[in-house]
């Protein structure tokens, strides 16, 4: 049982001080570390592991698995000191026991410190950090201002997140949240907050900053922050983000808490979490040192095959797996948008039950068909990475990614869509002969190697006969987002005569006879012009478009990718 604070006996506790380079001090060298908001150059961390850590050496091996197998903790929320009205919503939520990792952050949080967190996904991250954040506010004199600002990477999580929000402010009648999303019209946003002014906000980053802009009074009211939550912290602190993160904290007072959630903390997000956090921020990791940061009860595999197998594979597995689970319910993840709209064309076209998600949708599609994946079972979601994240859908059967992921943390959040809560799940990567060395970058997890299936000639037939059925500009914006993709990973684009051949192969596997042409303008954005065995064609731009207006769907993503951007889930 929790009896507050973070120096209750449960929670084990190791501090470690980094130093400037060289300096001799525990842990690794870092440059020497100068902070936003006033700390000093020197930075330190408490590392506070999570009571799921601390087995009596009595235990028993079924005992240890249920502790450590177990995603809640024998902590009751009406053992916290937490208000009765978020008690009360709480319960009609139908959570009764604390999850681990709002066990470890609770009494933490509710002490006023800055909390970087690391919990395995679906294991309740967005209550451990709304929740005490929500007690904080209800402490606070009513006031048009925004008191807890969470930012999130994609539209689709922050919806969630202010759902989950609305559910535990359920008879906190005088607090309320508005979400700011791209893809919606920022009028509508602009009136609704101005009608009705709320203490909570969730946003993605770049709607944020076009609010903070073009919004008059917004940039006031979000002075009033007390509580900054960067929900898939490592996401927004990388590349892609980053820039945007760091104008929008520039414009938060520096007297604030700060809470930083993800299920995937690589160093070098600890190494820079002084551009949100203040120095002596705890870190909260409810991962045991030495287990897997993925779900023991998900069964992971991966499959290499030849490019040109991978439509057919990939109709074989999911025939399998409907035949086998009538409630199934699948992600497929592809490689970028315009990659994801033609698995998704060609898997409709074999009469599979299909639903696609991605950047290229519009945003009350997107919405939509979350929402129906959500509710529904018997249905397969191809999808971009704007799923990757965050997004809870309850009982997913099977994960599939084809295709490389971004990288190691885009895996496991990937997986992550799947044994949320609990329970089981299957996730299968599947992967060309030349993309077999990410492998070396998930060899920690236990990601076993599957037999590729034989695929007989019916099902040769049918995904042939389906290709042939889906239209060519699909698969030529698909070519060009393929090519931009793998373009934009170092290990693969290295040698541009081998990105040729690997491309025309993708060609191949969608039944073209030779691959299509790409704008010249394209391909100069790729860095790819005079790289022989690319064909290029000249876009034809009017006096009145934009260079833009001509690109074919995907491309301006293709172009991020091709200045080496990190592509942003938001436009994934
Ligand atoms: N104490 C609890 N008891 C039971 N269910 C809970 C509890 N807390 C949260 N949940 C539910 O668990 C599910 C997963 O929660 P959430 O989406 O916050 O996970 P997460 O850790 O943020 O995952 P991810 O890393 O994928 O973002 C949600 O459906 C949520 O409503």
């Amino acid at each position: 049982m929790m009896s507050g604070g973070p120096s209750d006996a449960t929670h084990r506790k190791r501090r470690r001080r980094r130093g400037p380079k060289g300096s001799g001090v525990d842990g690794p060298s870092i440059p020497r570390a100068v902070t936003t908001n006033g700390a000093g150059p020197e930075e330190e961390e408490e590392v506070v592991e999570g009571k799921a850590m601390e087995l009596d050496a009595g235990m028993s091996a079924a005992e240890v698995e249920g502790v450590v197998g177990s995603h809640l903790s024998e902590t009751r929320f009406d053992q916290c000191p937490v208000s009765p009205l978020s008690l009360k919503a709480i319960k009609d939520a139908g959570y009764e026991k604390m999850t681990q990792v709002q066990e470890a952050t609770l009494p933490i949080i509710l002490q006023g410190e800055d909390v970087l967190a690391k919990a395995k996904t679906g294991t309740g991250k967005t209550v451990a950090f709304l929740l005490p954040a929500i007690e904080l506010l209800s402490t606070l004199p009513r006031s048009p201002s925004i008191n807890l600002l969470v930012i999130c990477p994609t539209r689709e999580l922050a919806n969630q997140v202010a759902a989950e929000a609305r559910k535990l402010l359920k008879y906190h009648r005088s607090l309320g949240v508005q979400v700011v999303i791209g893809g919606t019209k920022l009028p509508q946003e602009q009136r609704s907050m101005q009608s009705n002014p709320c203490q909570i906000l969730v946003a993605t980053p770049g709607r944020l900053k076009d609010h903070l802009e073009n919004t008059p009074g917004f940039s006031n009211r979000i002075k009033g922050v007390k509580v900054l939550v960067l929900d898939e912290a490592d996401r927004l602190l990388d590349m892609g983000f980053r820039r945007d993160i760091e104008k929008i904290i520039a414009f938060i007072p520096k007297e604030r808490q700060t809470l930083l959630f993800s299920a995937t903390v690589p160093e070098e997000v600890r190494q820079i979490s002084h551009v949100a956090m203040k120095r002596g921020y705890k870190f909260i990791n409810t991962v045991k040192e030495g287990d897997e940061e993925t779900h023991s009860q998900v069964s992971q595999m991966y499959m290499v095959a030849p490019l040109d197998l991978h439509f057919s594979i990939l109709y074989n597995v999911l025939k399998k797996h409907i035949a086998e689970d009538a409630d199934y319910k699948v992600i497929v993840f592809c490689t970028t948008a315009m990659v994801t709209k033609l698995v998704a064309e060609v898997l409709s076209q074999l009469k599979l039950n299909i639903r696609e998600i991605h950047s290229r949708k519009s945003q009350s599609a997107r919405t939509k068909v979350s929402d129906e994946f959500r509710k529904s079972k018997g249905l397969i979601l191809v999808s971009s990475d704007v799923s990757a994240r965050g997004v809870d859908y309850p009982d997913v059967t099977l994960v599939i990614q084809a295709g490389l992921p971004a990288d190691r943390e885009q895996y496991i959040h990937r997986l992550g869509r799947t044994g949320r809560k609990g329970k089981d799940g299957l996730g299968l990567l599947l992967l060309a002969p030349w993309e077999t060395y990410f492998l070396n970058s998930v060899q920690d997890l236990s990601v076993s190697q599957a037999v590729v299936p034989t695929i007989d000639s019916s099902i040769q037939t049918g995904v042939k006969d389906a290709l042939g059925r889906v239209e060519t500009k699909s698969k030529e914006s698909a070519y060009q987002a393929w090519l931009g993709y793998y373009n934009s990973n170092k290990a693969i684009s290295r040698d541009k005569s081998r990105l040729v051949r690997l491309a025309e192969e993708f060609s191949q596997s969608m039944g073209l006879a030779i691959p299509p042409a790409i704008p010249k303008l394209i391909l100069r954005k790729m860095g790819l012009n005079n790289v022989p065995g690319l064909r290029s064609v000249v876009a034809k731009v009017g006096p009145w478009q934009p260079v833009s207006a001509c690109l074919s769907p995907g491309h301006r993503d293709e172009i991020l990718l091709a200045r080496g951007a990190q592509a942003k889930s938001d436009i994934m």
